[in-house]
């Protein structure tokens, strides 16, 4: 069943090339450089076509496709939520297990249906406090099953709820399971952590832009300036790390976007004493022309040892 499932948009892209064609023939009348980028790339298109809420969604996707990380059931974590494309992604692909996703973000946005947003800086613990706070009531941010069933198309047959005992069942049938009982483990309840997050910039001109009213439309992802990119995602890379070492379950995995630039050797060194296997990935749907990048940890490993993780100096 998780492996026939597929969400509407994991088909290959759609557009049909007169379409693009027809996207590329306004490139003429726009008037900066955004716009046309963005008009005649097929992601952006194809985002629009498919009601994502941005191009990002194909990041992840793509990045699914290849380790599949993501399977109904899943408690996920999306780091830099807005404006909540990856959630989309996620929710879909979780929620016939009932599932659920919850999305942190600084600047204030409208979760997508089914994501449950909590506004807030995630370098600040207090944040990352009410975050665990929320996932520690093991039905938080569930669909229910009669909410499930109002939204099913004639023929489709939904998934049945499962009992809390199964629920609790499935969480420990494994060795590595069980170890969630104890205390240490106690807020070990998550499946994915993502994290997408770049340090939001004001605009300073493009003023075409203001006129949007999303907060998330009037903010750069990156600054321009590749030194303080690198170093400001890795801050954010390594408050994710610090956050999934307590929060992810054994087995569980992290996806995490970053800047290359020189401490993104040291993070990866840190990963690996986490991860079962690290990958690094530039998908397809990522501007060649930009430094972004993500690292994969794939299944969190039963012992890990936190000096290892954190001692950059090692
Ligand atoms: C590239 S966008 C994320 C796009 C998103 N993954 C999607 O698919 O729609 C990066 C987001 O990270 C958020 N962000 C940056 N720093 C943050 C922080 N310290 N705490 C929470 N969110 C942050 C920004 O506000 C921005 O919305």
């Amino acid at each position: 069943m998780a492996d026939t499932y597929k969400p509407p948009y994991q088909k290959r892209l759609l557009l049909s090339s007169s379409l693009f064609n027809l996207q590329q023939c306004c490139h003429a009348s726009s008037n900066t450089r955004w716009v046309t980028r963005q008009k005649s790339d097929r992601f952006a298109i194809e985002a629009k076509v498919q009601n994502l809420k941005s191009r990002a969604a194909f990041k992840l996707l793509q990045i699914n496709d290849r380790y599949r990380i993501l399977r109904p059931g899943m408690t996920v974590i999306d780091l830099g939520f807005a404006p909540g494309s990856w959630s989309q992604v996620a929710i879909d692909l979780v929620r016939p297990g009932l599932g659920r996703v919850v999305g942190v973000d600084v600047i204030p946005v409208q979760p997508p249906k089914g994501v449950n947003g909590i506004q807030g800086d995630f370098l600040s613990l207090d944040t990352q406090e009410r975050v665990r706070e929320l996932l520690r009531d093991e039905n938080a941010g569930r669909a229910r099953k009669t909410a499930l069933l109002s939204e099913a198309e004639p023929g489709v047959v939904q998934q049945e709820e499962a009992s809390y005992i199964d629920r609790e069942r499935a969480a420990t049938s494994d060795d590595e399971g069980k170890k969630a009982e104890t205390d240490e483990h106690r807020d070990r309840c998550i499946d994915v952590v993502l994290s997408d997050m770049s340090a939001p910039w004001e605009i300073t001109s493009g003023l075409w832009k203001r006129s949007l009213s999303n907060p998330y439309y009037r903010m750069m992802n990156t600054s321009g300036n590749r030194f303080k990119d690198h170093a400001g995602s890795m801050d954010l890379c390594r408050s994710a790390l610090y956050f999934a070492y307590d929060t992810l379950k054994v087995g569980g995995h992290f996806v995490c976007k970053f800047y290359q630039g020189a401490e993104d050797k040291a993070f990866e060194k840190q990963l690996k004493a986490m991860f079962h296997k690290v990958h690094r990935e530039k998908p397809e749907s990522s501007r060649s022309e930009s430094k972004e990048a993500f690292f994969v940890g794939i299944k969190r490993l039963a012992k890990v040892d936190k000096n290892a993780v954190f001692d950059e100096s090692s």
